[in-house]
């Protein structure tokens, strides 16, 4: 399946805050988009997840979703959005409670995304009881749960440590490995785009257009020993953004 952005454009009020953009995030596929503070990228993500309608354009699904998929749309969140009072199977639980399916097959399902995130022996834990990173792994265990089509992960390891950061980048490549689920990632953090994406979607500041896409042909699996050329492909992106972003700044200053 594919999950295709056709000239959007989208306005709040008078504010134009996305302007024609057009992308395609396929099969098997992490789109990272980067771009300066306040130019879309969550707004986009919205518009793709059908959460908003865009002012115009359109989003389109091409192809089925897979067989088995329950919901062809997912989202990880930044805060984790788990639920405190109930346990990580219990929150991945609540993805599948709305689907008619027997209680072996639930708990199957619960079982295999626990053990894909690392998690199985904490499933009868508390959110309250487990550190940032295993939140999120649990956020991204309910996603996987539902076998998705495309996961619209909005900054979803910017809550976290640096170093909690590295771990659940690592989790990541061996999930995507595993399951080749595809993404649209947004982030701000270019190590983790250059790390995890196959093409890199750079945004202008707002209204964000598309500045320029970057692909990664080196297999995700292999990034980690391949540091000089993240980080030249690292330098070119932020070459790409330097002045934009110094632009938004300096526009979100003068406002406050
Ligand atoms: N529901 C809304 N109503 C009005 N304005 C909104 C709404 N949502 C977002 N905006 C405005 O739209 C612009 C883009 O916001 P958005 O959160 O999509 O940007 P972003 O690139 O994700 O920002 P950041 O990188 O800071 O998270 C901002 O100026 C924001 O204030």
């Amino acid at each position: 399946m594919q999950l295709i952005a056709r000239s959007i454009t989208h306005a709040y009020d008078t504010v134009e805050v996305l302007s024609d953009v057009s992308l395609t995030i396929g099969d098997a596929e992490i789109v990272c988009v980067v771009g300066p503070s306040g130019c879309g990228k969550s707004t986009l993500l919205r518009l793709l997840g059908g959460l908003e309608r865009a002012t115009s354009g359109s989003v389109l699904i091409s192809g089925s979703p897979p067989a088995d998929s329950l919901n062809p749309l997912t989202y990880i969140f930044q805060d984790f959005a788990l639920l405190p009072w109930r346990t990580v199977a219990g929150n991945v639980s609540l993805v599948l409670e709305d689907h008619a399916m027997a209680a072996g097959r639930r708990a199957a399902i619960i079982a295999d995304v626990l053990a894909r995130t690392k998690l199985a022996e904490f499933a009868a834990a508390y959110p309250r009881q487990l550190s940032g990173g295993m939140k999120q792994r649990v956020a991204i265990a309910r996603a996987l749960a539902v076998n998705p089509a495309v996961m619209l992960m909005d900054e979803p390891l910017s809550a976290l440590d640096s170093q909690t950061r590295e771990l659940l980048m690592d989790d990541l490549v061996d999930l995507w490995t595993d399951v080749r689920f595809s993404a649209c990632y947004i982030t701000h953090n270019l190590a983790e785009a250059v790390r995890l994406g196959h093409r890199i979607v750079v945004m202008s500041r707002r209204p964000g257009r598309i500045r320029d896409v970057v692909e990664i042909d080196i297999p995700i699996a292999e990034r980690a020993g391949r540091g000089k050329e993240l980080s030249e492909i690292q330098d070119r992106l932020w070459n790409l953004m330097r002045e934009e972003a110094r632009a938004a700044d300096r526009e979100i200053t003068d406002a406050a």
